[in-house]
């Protein structure tokens, strides 16, 4: 992708924000003046006329290079659909494959007004390679997944650490590192330990699957004699530094602890309802308690798009359909965890619209049917608006997409194409031989 900010002073003009005509000057990628009397000298004008801004949106759960296998298993139980689709066909991923899977989830989530995102998979180098091509910001964790074998743990540390230093080697302000361990019942705890003292020597983040179902509670409490988020907490894993996704079956005990290790609950609705984990994450309670709480799509596999505005209505939908509550998670909360507590989740200052905040900003089609009366642009942006009302993309102030136009686009699209043909045809052939 080729970059078309490189350090240029931008000047976003007559845009509308929360119901104010502004213009809007970024300087050094950060947010210089909003207002009426912003303006002057810049090297990038955009025209905002029929425009409607919000900040940039971060996606803290995902599995970006899984845009590959859109719709190649649906409507299956998590664990068959995981055992006997996902991941036979993931055995067969290369690097390459995944770095055009990485950038088509990129282009997308820069399509639908993504900015960042959190990610835990495999071949992550190739994953930073292609974050670094699409000019997007992200978290980046090894899946790890010792299946509680210790030569499988050797490797597994060798991954995650290799990662690290690759990724500190490309010293982009942009791309951060995490530790990913897949969660309790793929991981030992002589791995969960290993991943949180691994992440308090680097200084990294943590990003875990949590509580899904309720058969990973029953399964661990029958294994261990205590819950998942225990097993977490007796290994180091919750910390203000962790990303939890998912947290389906928390009980109040669970909740309290995730609110007072200061930890990130990741809600992932779309995904939840797909496989029909049976309950809802516990927002009042989580909220209640003090945890941090964010948005996330999950894989392409079982989503199957990365779209964040997609994600902020089903959330706000499925918490009152399955807590009979009308009031519980608003629209404005509901933007605001798609926000900034997305990006204070991964450790990045962005997601608001303030001077001296990193320049993340979308600007949506004012004319579209979606925004067609505008009586409150956030319960537009939430309820009636998805990805395709996004126009134009800026992260930390480099245009990404401007006027519906992504650079590179086609050659993206290319490479995934190929990359799929590749992949299907390598697992044909061990299947038949
Ligand atoms: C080790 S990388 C991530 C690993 O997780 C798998 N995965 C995708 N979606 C889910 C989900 O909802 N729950 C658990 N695991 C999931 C993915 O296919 C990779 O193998
Ligand atoms: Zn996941």
């Amino acid at each position: 992708m080729k970059e078309t900010y490189n350090g240029e002073d931008v000047l976003v003009r007559d845009v509308e924000v929360q119901g104010r005509r502004v213009n809007i000057t970024i300087e050094g990628g950060r947010f210089a003046a909003i207002g009426e009397d912003a303006g002057g000298e810049a090297d990038v004008v955009i025209d905002g006329r029929g425009a409607v801004a919000i900040p940039g949106l971060y996606n803290t759960h995902t599995h970006a290079a899984m845009t590959l296998l859109r719709g190649y298993a649906d409507d299956m139980i998590l664990q068959e659909w995981l055992s006997e689709k996902i991941w036979p066909l993931e055995a067969h991923l290369t690097g390459e494959d995944v770095y055009w899977g990485t950038q088509l989830a990129c282009l997308e989530m820069i399509r639908s007004g993504t900015v960042g995102f959190n990610d835990m998979y495999f071949f992550m180098e190739d994953a930073a390679r292609a974050v670094e091509t699409m000019g997007i910001k992200a978290q980046l964790s090894y899946g790890f997944i010792d299946l509680f074998d210790e030569e499988k743990r050797e490797k597994e540390i060798k991954a995650t650490k290799a990662l690290a230093s690759s990724i500190q080697a490309m010293n982009n302000p942009r791309i951060k590192a995490a530790v990913g361990p897949h969660s309790v019942y793929t991981v030992s705890e002589e791995g969960l330990s290993w991943c949180a003292e691994f992440s308090r020597q680097q200084d990294i983040n943590i990003h875990v699957h949590l509580a899904e179902t309720e058969k990973e509670v029953t399964d661990c409490v029958a294994k261990t004699g205590v819950r998942p988020t225990q097993v977490l907490d007796r290994c180091g894993l919750l910390t203000p530094r962790t990303v939890a996704a998912h947290c389906c079956w928390l009980d109040s005990d669970d909740c309290a602890l995730l609110g007072d290790r200061g930890v990130f609950a990741s809600h992932n609705p779309a995904s939840n309802m797909k496989l029909a984990v049976g309950r809802a994450m516990p927002y009042g309670l989580l909220k209640e308690r003090g945890a941090g709480l964010c948005l996330g799509t999950d894989g392409c596999s079982s989503n199957n798009n990365l779209d964040m505005f997609e994600e902020m209505k089903f959330a706000a939908l499925l918490q009152k359909f399955f807590w009979h509550s009308p009031t519980i998670l608003p629209a404005g909360e509901a933007l605001q965890m798609a926000t900034a507590n997305g990006a204070a989740a991964l450790g990045f200052e962005g997601g608001q619209l303030e001077v001296g905040a990193p320049a993340d900003l979308v600007l949506l089609d004012r004319r579209a049917a979606c925004n067609t009366p505008l009586y409150n642009p956030t319960s537009n942006a939430v309820y009636a608006c998805n990805g395709g009302a996004v126009t134009t993309v800026l992260c930390d102030g480099r245009v990404l997409m401007q006027d519906r136009v992504v650079p590179g686009e086609a050659e993206v699209l290319d490479g995934a194409r190929q990359a799929i043909a590749g992949l299907l045809e390598r697992h044909r052939a061990s299947v038949s031989e």
